[in-house]
């Protein structure tokens, strides 16, 4: 009898074969301990000026669903918290897990959430371009919220009805008029420390800030999430897009910094 293990092999824990990196000192996402996170009082709160911001298009990159917005000037910035200077949304995105499980990226105390939202901004003031932001020490900040399930979210709708027009990957329809602003949760506390992307290239150029208080979805909205596949059109395997999350990396004596 031949037992034929087929392990995929481009999994997370297959990245550091392409991308050395992965093993770095600043690898994301983490195991977030609040109790040992440092309280900085210096820290002040993170400030997001996103009234003017355009958004262009909503896409299935094959990993994820993304959100790309007008990022050629600073129409949409977030600032303030351990940000030095403003920084322009370039895109937003989510990851999640299968149904009944959770898929958030980053985890407190061991325990995930149900999915995670990433709100990607670059540093234009330093670099001229995103992909040379994306491969700098201070180059991104990433804004990271968490998605727990309970009573239905009032505006999520707006993307969970789009969600059909983006079922394959590489398919892109116009999504005008959205401001993310509508997805945050009322209190924007957060904890910050030093990351890197949680994908290939894994560039270690983030400067992550993840708030602390989740938005509430209903599970029907986040199933809608589910509907999307990780394969193109014209392949015959439709395999589900879902568990599109890397586990929490080594910390590797780095420090996680809290607002108040
Ligand atoms: N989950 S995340 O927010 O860390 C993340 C990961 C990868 C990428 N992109 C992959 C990439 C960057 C440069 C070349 O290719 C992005 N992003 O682009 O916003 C975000
Ligand atoms: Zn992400």
């Amino acid at each position: 009898m031949v037992i034929i293990l087929e392990m995929k092999t481009e999994g997370p824990s297959a990245w550091n074969k392409n991308y050395p990196v992965a093993d770095g000192d600043r690898q994301s996402p983490i195991d977030i301990l609040p109790h040992q996170a440092r309280h900085d009082p210096n820290l002040g709160p993170i400030v997001l000026n996103y009234d003017r911001c355009t958004s262009i298009n909503i896409a299935n990159n094959g990993h994820s669903v993304v959100v790309e917005f007008e990022d050629s000037d600073d129409r949409s910035v977030i600032q303030g918290g351990p940000l030095d200077n403003p920084y322009r949304l370039k895109q937003f995105h989510f990851h999640w897990g299968g149904k009944g499980c959770h898929g958030s990226e980053h985890t407190v105390e061991g325990n995930s959430y149900a999915s995670e939202l990433h709100l990607v901004h670059w540093n234009a003031v330093k670099f001229k371009t995103f992909g040379e932001a994306a491969s700098a020490p201070d180059g991104l900040a990433v804004l990271g919220i968490f998605l727990e399930t309970g009573d239905e979210h009032r505006w999520l709708h707006m993307i969970t009805d789009a969600l059909y027009t983006v079922k394959f990957k590489g398919s892109v329809t116009d999504f005008k008029g959205f401001n993310p602003k509508c997805l945050l949760p009322s209190s924007l506390h957060y904890w910050t420390y030093l990351g890197s992307l949680t994908t290939p290239p894994l560039h270690e150029s983030v400067t992550w800030i993840v708030v602390k208080e989740p938005m509430i979805v209903s599970e029907k909205q986040l199933g809608k999430f589910r509907t999307l596949v990780f394969t193109g059109e014209e392949e015959d395997e439709r395999t589900r897009m879902e568990n599109n999350f890397r586990p929490p990396q080594l910390l590797k004596g780095r420090t996680v910094r809290s607002s108040n």
